[in-house]
């Protein structure tokens, strides 16, 4: 349904983005991550039409980019990263003004935004001013345009920045939503945590270049051959911290309160080793939890602290 094919784009002598490809099925919530200025922008505006690439191609929905713009933009609800709303326009104005936009007609119209108004629980302040909502209300707002055409394509760019968590949580709610509705949805964000439970594919991008993509059970399994383990110790804490930082598959520790969490290039036995010399060594230990990766975990892998 998106597709990239050597995509890059300069800005005068800056490599905004280098060489990318990229391809996501029908269905698919695509998790877009990178931290601030790593190219995420760049390409949707791109994909958006907004945007010309320096090199490389792209198409959405069977459309070319730069061929059939016209086609790309009837198939996809765009919401930019700084969007703006109209004062002076009630919510129902604002999403009749977009829908008049795309030619729908009246009839159709007054149906077509009854039914956004409650997908995205904004019926209740339908005659309410725009510039009146909150910031919550109006990202809400801008989602509810992005859908008054129908679009099988939804491009959101950080849709959740600046909410607060219960926000953050509605609009989670929400992509699950829209995908059990067949869109298929590319959302972005530096918040890798925001992504990891309502995305069926992540691409982790940074410094323009796209590191890593796939399902996200396949991206997770690739990066498996370093496990996390987090070790609640009870007596001899410092004894057993020495023995992880002495050990060869350590690649990283963190040391909280409560517990350490120990990045370990190793497999079962291994660890089954550990824990029985960690054992031997009189460390006690009320557990040794050898956890699923978390997508901070694989971002931090995949991009091997090139994150400034
Ligand atoms: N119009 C422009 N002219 C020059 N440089 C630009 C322009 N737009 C973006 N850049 C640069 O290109 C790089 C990628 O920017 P982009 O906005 O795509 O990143 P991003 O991943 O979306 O970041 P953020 O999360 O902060 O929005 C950044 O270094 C940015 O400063």
């Amino acid at each position: 349904m998106i597709q990239l094919e050597g995509f890059g784009k300069d800005y005068g002598d800056f490599t905004a983005v280098e060489n990318m490809d990229l391809k996501i099925e029908a269905g698919e919530t695509f998790g877009f991550i990178g931290p601030n200025g790593a190219g995420k922008s760049t390409t949707i505006r791109f994909l958006a039409t907004l945007l010309k690439a320096s090199r490389g191609r792209g198409e959405v929905a069977g459309c070319d980019v730069m061929g059939d713009p016209m086609g790309v933009r009837r198939s996809i609800g765009y919401m930019p990263d700084n969007f703006g709303v109209y004062d002076g326009m009630r919510v129902w104005e604002f999403l009749d003004f977009f829908a008049v936009a795309y030619g729908i007609n009246r009839t159709a119209r007054a149906s077509i935004i009854d039914n956004v108004l409650e997908l995205l629980d904004l019926g209740h302040k339908r005659d309410d001013f725009v510039n009146g909502l909150s910031r919550g209300m109006k990202q809400r707002l801008c989602l509810a345009k992005t859908l008054v055409h129908d679009p099988p394509v939804l491009i959101l760019d950080e849709p959740a920045s600046g909410l607060d968590p219960r926000a953050r949580v509605e609009v989670k709610a929400l992509l699950k939503e829209l995908r059990k509705m067949g869109k298929t949805i590319l959302i972005s964000s530096h918040i890798l945590t925001e992504l990891a439970d309502c995305c069926t594919s992540i691409g982790i991008i940074e410094r323009g270049q796209l590191l890593m993509h796939g399902p996200i059970d396949q991206v997770y399994r690739q990066i498996r051959r370093n496990r996390f383990v987090e070790i609640a110790f009870t007596e001899n804490g410092d004894a057993g911290i020495s023995i992880l930082r002495s050990s060869p598959a350590l690649r990283d520790l963190e040391i909280r309160p409560d517990r350490v969490i120990a990045e370990l290039e190793t497999d079962d036995a291994g660890l089954a080793q550990l824990l029985g010399y960690l054992i031997a060594q009189g460390v006690k230990m009320r557990s040794f939890n050898d956890r699923d990766p978390t997508l901070e975990d694989v971002f931090m892998t995949v991009t091997q602290g090139l994150v400034s």
